[in-house]
């Protein structure tokens, strides 16, 4: 429980996530336990579950038994924990360690960025938000008024009535492809959601025909790269620009990331700890799960050359690029994935480039796909590899799902054990639910 590096955090914190602990995060780095030279801070927040308070004071009193120090921010979402650890572990160079200052940083980022914005291709910069009757709400009621003038949300599944991710928030809209209860959608109307601790967002609208449509973590990432490839471009700086996915990616993502915007995509296990490591790698690493969970890392030395190319440039277009990226940088969480601030950028790229949902949707076309539970008694009988793409045990497995998936065309189908639950989490996808030999699939 020691002041560890920011490394360290992620890992832990990512690890609690993962393992769906309660919402009380305590900051303890795994490597940090080792280090007995440095005293102990612990940073404490929670979430509006009446368990979370309890187990918060539990961890408060254990800390103070041990002579511990800790600061308990009360409530807060996951990601803004994370944040507040980030900026202590920065000494306050990140930002402020206090909600105020995440505001702040946030919005100033958001506002500045939107000025440049010459036309909307959404009048209304208005925007519909479920916010899973989690703390998200919360937050967002008290930071809507920072960003007031670029952007007015509407609060919806606030936590007044309903329960907590009860048939609404990213998890249940992703997983149904329809929208939350609680939401009235007119169609092409803009509309999110946030999951219950507010570290995952998905879009979503209803066309005129009343269809319903997802736009989620992969098209996130596909609208995110396109935008900063663009000012990367004006300030012609060999700045590394990677894109991390899982294996749950639709393969339309890939595709497009990689042959029409020509982007290297990597592919991690599932968890965004592996996303988060392996985004690291880039002076600028786009990482998102298709359920929603992401954000971009900037490196130190990509966020100096940026900094300075902002304040050196000579010609006006670069010297905007690079200011533009300077606010990209500080509107991004980069302690982890969060549904707030990824809202925000999201707002402010439609803003800017004049996008409406349907445009930014038919960027590419999704393949058909479905994903199942299946319980099994023991599901560690399942080991794969290839990140997590292709099964080495049971033997035979691999071999008939290769038989299977061989029946159809652009097909890719996986089974792994889930790391969250006690079940085994089967994914499948193709250009069509019809076979090629024109039979439809059971
Ligand atoms: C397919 C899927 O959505 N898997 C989720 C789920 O992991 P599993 O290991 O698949 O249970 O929970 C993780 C933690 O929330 C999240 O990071 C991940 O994306």
């Amino acid at each position: 429980m020691l002041a560890p590096s920011w490394e360290d955090h992620a890992t832990c914190l990512a690890n609690a996530e993962e393992q769906d602990l309660p919402r009380v995060l305590v900051d303890i780095g795994e490597k940090a336990a080792v280090n007995l030279h440095q005293d102990a801070f612990v940073v404490i927040g929670r979430d509006t579950r009446p368990s979370s308070e309890k187990l918060s004071q539990s961890v408060i009193d254990g800390v103070t038994v041990l002579g511990g120090q800790f600061h308990d921010y009360g409530l807060l979402t996951t990601p803004q924990l994370h944040y507040m650890v980030y900026c202590r572990n920065t000494s306050g160079q990140y930002g402020k360690a206090t909600i105020e200052g995440y505001y702040q940083k946030l919005s100033a980022a958001f506002v500045e960025l939107t000025k440049q914005a010459s036309c909307s291709g959404d009048d209304q910069r208005t925007l519909k938000v479920d916010c899973a009757n989690g703390i998200g709400a919360l937050k967002l009621r008290e930071m809507k008024h920072y960003f007031s003038q670029g952007l007015s949300v509407q609060l919806f599944n606030d936590g007044t009535k309903g329960k907590l991710n009860h048939l609404c928030g990213a998890d249940f809209v992703k997983s149904h492809q329809k929208p939350p209860q609680g939401i009235e959608m007119k169609s092409h109307e803009r509309c999110c959601s946030f999951d219950g601790d507010a570290d995952r967002i998905v879009y979503y609208y209803h066309d005129a025909d009343g269809q319903f449509h997802l736009v989620d973590g992969d098209k996130i990432a596909a609208l995110i790269s396109s935008f900063l490839k663009e000012p990367l471009l004006e300030i012609g700086d060999s700045l590394s620009l990677g894109v991390v996915q899982t294996a749950y990616a639709n393969g339309s993502s890939t595709r497009y990331l990689e042959e029409v915007m020509k982007v290297p995509v990597y592919c991690t296990k599932t968890g965004v700890k592996h996303l988060h490591h392996k985004a690291q790698e880039f002076d600028i690493g786009v990482y998102f799960e298709a359920n929603g969970h992401g954000t971009v890392l900037f490196s130190k030395a990509a966020e100096m050359k940026i900094k300075q190319l902002a304040k050196e440039l000579e010609e006006d277009k670069k010297r905007k690029a690079a200011k533009m990226l300077e606010n990209v940088i500080d509107l991004f969480n980069q302690a982890t994935g969060d549904a707030i601030s990824d809202m925000l950028v999201i707002e402010a790229i439609l803003a800017l480039k004049g996008l409406t949902v349907q445009q930014w949707d038919a960027l590419y076309t999704d393949l058909p796909n479905r994903q199942l539970k299946v319980k099994v008694a023991d599901r560690q009988v399942i080991s794969t590899t290839d990140a997590e793409r292709q099964a080495v045990k049971p033997p035979g497995l691999q071999e008939a799902i290769n038989e299977l998936v061989k029946k159809y065309r652009l097909s890719r189908a996986f089974v792994r054990p889930s790391g969250t639950e006690d079940i085994v989490r089967v994914y499948a996808e193709a250009d069509s639910q019809v076979r090629k030999c024109g039979q439809p699939c059971i």
